[in-house]
């Protein structure tokens, strides 16, 4: 079996993995423009890994500024199959207590729009399924790999995305709370998106730190206490990221999910129209489709 290439993209208060031996940094230019850092490659317990600090290390990035295609598509060159996206969130729900582990397989988008989070355009018209937005099969391995170390996950729930940087307002998070979602954060889907584009199989786990501002006996949602939170539960989250890891680099069955396929009825553009510049950007993404 060819072993997997797995790629981690590290959330608020993780900006490294532990236990990487043959290390090195790639720096890499897309057509796209930067990575939010270098890429650090290594390998864990014999498992091929490739870590990316989503905000840049010294967490330098709003979540506006992320430049997700850059990341994604960085990813992709590197022979990554599939990534573990690490998050934190807020809780919206009693039972997601601070602390616990979420591992989402639904998104609301409640950004601003204004996120670059298509590969297509520039000549090339392309419409992925995105009903299901992660993928079922490595979401599986993370809820498995969390209850190993001894997490309390809840498997399944509605990420709701806001723009941020602010926290919502009290009347922001109530409302979301009345459309059922389970958490909250800023980051995610334009990554699952790009992700999917990239027929790159995409999970998260997802931290939840506070509750908010909807509860009435917790404080209202800040930095000092999210922070506090990660600190204490890192070391819970690195050991799901490699535990995962094993997990997947010991499958024995070949991958069963759609992920890597995702472009194989999506491109709606006739070949021979898409200009020379937009195929050889897309070369990594699209290429197999265009022979
Ligand atoms: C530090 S709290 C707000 C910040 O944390 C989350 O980031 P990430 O998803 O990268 O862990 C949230 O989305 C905000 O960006
Ligand atoms: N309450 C919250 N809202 C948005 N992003 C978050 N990340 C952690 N907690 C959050």
């Amino acid at each position: 079996m060819k072993q997997p290439v797995i790629g981690v993209i590290g959330g608020s208060g993780l900006y490294e993995i532990e236990g990487l031996t043959d290390v090195s940094e790639v720096v890499l230019e897309t057509p796209f423009g930067d990575p939010s850092d270098a890429y650090i490659t290594g390998t864990l317990d014999g498992v091929r890994m490739i870590f990316l600090p989503r905000h840049g290390r010294g967490h330098r990035l709003l979540p506006s500024e992320v430049n997700y295609r850059a990341n994604i598509y960085g990813m992709k060159t590197l022979g990554v199959e599939s990534i573990i996206s690490v998050s934190a969130v807020g809780s919206m729900k009693e039972e997601i207590v601070p602390g616990d582990i979420v591992i989402p397989d639904q998104y609301v988008d409640r950004t601003h729009g204004k996120r670059a989070s298509t590969f297509f355009g520039h000549g090339i018209v392309g419409h992925v399924q995105f009903a299901d937005p992660v993928c079922n099969e490595l979401s599986s391995v993370l809820v498995a790999a969390a209850q190993k170390v001894g997490a309390t996950v809840h498997q399944g729930g509605t990420y709701v995305c806001i723009e941020g940087p602010t926290f919502s307002t009290r009347a922001e998070s109530n409302l979301y709370r009345s459309w059922g979602v389970d958490i909250i954060g800023m980051t995610n889907l334009p990554e699952a998106r790009l992700a999917r584009e990239a027929e790159i199989c995409y999970g998260t786990v997802a931290l939840a730190t506070d509750y908010d501002c909807w509860h009435d006996s917790h404080d209202d949602v800040s930095v000092e206490a999210v922070i506090a939170i990660i600190q204490q539960n890192v070391a819970t989250a690195k050991n799901i990221i490699s535990t995962a890891a094993m997990m997947l680099a010991g499958q024995s069955e070949p991958k069963n999910c759609a992920c890597s396929e995702a472009l194989k009825f999506a491109i709606m553009t006739k070949k021979e129209m898409i200009p020379a510049e937009t195929r050889k950007a897309l070369e990594p993404i699209i290429g197999r489709y265009l022979k």
